[in-house]
């Protein structure tokens, strides 16, 4: 099949050759939990990994199949600030959100330079600063491409930002194209990270801020929000934004997941649910591509909050998450035979 993305005018991208497959994906899994919820303007967050754990998630990954290693690295730990919500220019808790991301850069690293393919588990998705900055460590930002999942895009500055949460963030401090729109912060000096916009493409959007929206348009950003999905399909969807970052295959890919790209029927306890989202056999098809891919290096599942919602929607939630990782790293709907 010969198809173009260009007949729905956006990026052009030829589909007819399939993603060459690379062997990066690891059978070396390393959890790490991130009991941090203080970019978030919810509590709650801090609770996901022990909830993910509590609900058996490392036990289903070593179930996947007999080869899958998996160590459990368990808590970041870092010195809380407790600086009680102090806002510094419109962030709020800057000085604990830097202080954690921080000390996950370091963990992240330490997990990669262990051979391991590190899965972070959130807390809310400001501490996709620190996971990513640690896989930068050990990788040149040429050679990483980030598939951001989320109902968000996630990309406000201080200035832009109508909340100060910087949950709704972190990939502006990630990339250079808009290093200058931000003052220098002395806390967040250690984020070296220098990404390019080119190599980020997000899936799953519907709730874009009004700035927000003017950069993805200064800037050309690759996306597929629910209107592409809507009329692609998740599989020719999966399959473009995957090219669309990686158009030879041999760089590795890190998956930021935010749990509120699903449809709140599938995660309804997170603290910034959007309706009308992704429904979880799309989010599997998503993750089970991801892993065919053989690109897979590094990977956040964020903004679970067992706080929110009653019991019914914290298993959901739950079921979701520890299914979309499962699916990340190798088990699959069609049957498993190792
Ligand atoms: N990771 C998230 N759940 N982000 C939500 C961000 C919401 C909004 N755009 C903000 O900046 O506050
Ligand atoms: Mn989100
Ligand atoms: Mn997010």
């Amino acid at each position: 099949m010969s198809w173009s993305l260009k007949i729905f005018n956006k990026f052009p991208i030829n589909l007819s050759s399939s993603i060459h497959a690379r062997a990066f994906n690891s059978k070396a899994i390393g959890i790490l939990g991130v009991p941090f919820d203080k970019g978030a303007g919810t509590r709650g967050t801090d609770k996901g990994p022990n909830a993910l754990r509590e609900a058996g998630l490392i036990d289903e990954i070593k179930h996947i199949s007999s080869n899958i290693d998996v160590k459990d690295y368990g808590d970041v730990h870092y010195e809380l600030m407790n600086t009680n919500g102090r806002k510094i220019h419109n962030l709020n808790d800057l000085s604990d959100v830097a202080a954690c991301n921080k000390a996950l850069a370091d963990q992240v690293e330490k997990i990669i330079k262990d051979n391991r393919m590190p899965i972070t588990l959130g807390g809310c998705h400001s501490i996709a600063i620190g996971s990513i900055s640690g896989v930068l460590r050990t990788t040149t930002p040429d050679n990483l491409c980030i598939l951001w999942v989320d109902a968000h895009l996630d990309l406000n500055t201080n200035t832009t930002s109508p909340t100060g949460n910087m949950h709704g963030m972190p990939a502006s401090l990630l990339v250079k194209e808009l290093r200058s729109n931000w003052p220098t912060i002395p806390e967040l000096e250690w984020c070296k990270a220098d990404l390019s916009l080119r190599n980020f493409c997000w899936i799953g959007l519907r709730s874009i801020d009004y700035y927000e929206r003017i950069m993805m348009e200064q800037y050309g950003i690759k996306y597929f929000d629910m209107r592409d999905i809507d009329r692609m399909g998740i599989d020719k969807v999966t399959n473009a934004a995957l090219k669309a970052i990686n158009p030879n295959g041999d760089r590795q890919l890190h998956v930021s997941f935010d749990i509120d790209s699903l449809d709140p029927l599938f995660a309804n306890s997170t603290g910034t649910p959007a309706g009308a989202g992704l429904t979880l056999r799309e989010c599997l098809f998503l993750m089970e591509e991801v892993h065919r891919s053989g690109t897979l290096s590094s990977m956040d599942l964020v903004e679970v909050n067992p706080l929110v919602g009653d019991v019914r929607d914290v298993t959901n939630t739950l079921n979701s998450a520890k299914a979309i990782v499962c699916a990340a790293i190798g088990s699959n709907r069609s049957g498993n035979s190792s």
